[in-house]
């Protein structure tokens, strides 16, 4: 599967957000744009909501990449696909039935992601993954950007990996928190193929440059 980088605005200027998904345009720029979604609530950390997603969605083609870190997911989600985002992900640990909002967002119009936390295990989830276009496997714990890779993580994205060869699904297995140059290979022999980098790209002079460098660093031979 082609790999994926996914430029996680969290770690740019919140007062220049058309200009960072300018930043990360280009041939080899970004393939997704990762859009955080705190409530305060999920996570103790408050981003953005709808209408700041219908702004960035207005101001670039990249495709929007939203992950809920919200409570009430069933009611809020499809809201998201209904605004334009191309992937909507919310969290296994928000809702009863996460199998329901996968469909649910698929109606609507977007493809589905499920989230795990690095503490939440896959194996109860791993029936309902015909539901859902992307897993999300948190490799920091979610609410804030420029945290430490969880290598410990990994043997659930190789998890997810021998389920969607067995079970021949369509599905990205995305990584986020704490991925760059050092870790972005390692999540890549896990069994990853969609890499969501905030600091790594933002921090960096050359955004652009960045998400090539990641892109290129993550090719496993
Ligand atoms: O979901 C997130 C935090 O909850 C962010 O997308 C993630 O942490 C990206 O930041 P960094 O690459 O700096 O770790």
């Amino acid at each position: 599967m082609e790999l994926y980088v996914a430029p996680s605005i969290l770690s740019a200027d919140f007062a220049r957000l058309a200009e960072a998904a300018q930043a990360v345009g280009g041939p080899t720029g970004a393939d997704w744009l990762h859009v955080d979604v705190m409530d305060y609530h999920f996570v103790p950390n408050l981003t953005l909501g709808l209408p700041v997603v219908k702004s960035i969605k207005a101001s670039t083609d990249i495709p929007l990449d939203c992950h809920l870190m919200i409570e009430d997911p069933g009611r809020w989600a499809p809201t998201y696909a209904e605004a334009g985002a191309h992937n909507v992900t919310f969290h296994a640990e928000a809702t009863d039935d996460p199998a329901a909002v996968g469909r649910d967002l698929r109606k609507a119009g977007a493809k589905a992601g499920l989230a795990i936390k690095p503490g939440t295990p896959l194996e109860p989830y791993l029936e309902i993954l015909k539901n859902f276009d992307t897993l999300l496997v948190m490799t920091v714990e979610p609410g804030f950007g420029g945290q430490e890779f969880m290598a410990e993580v990994l043997p659930k994205v190789t998890e997810a990996r021998k389920r969607v060869e067995t079970g021949h699904l369509d599905l990205r297995i995305e990584v986020d928190g704490g991925i760059n140059a050092d870790t972005i290979h390692a999540a890549a022999e896990a069994g990853a193929d969609t890499f969501v980098a905030g600091s790594a790209v933002y921090n960096a002079a050359d955004p652009a440059a960045a998400v090539a460098a990641l892109r290129a660093a993550a090719v496993v031979r």
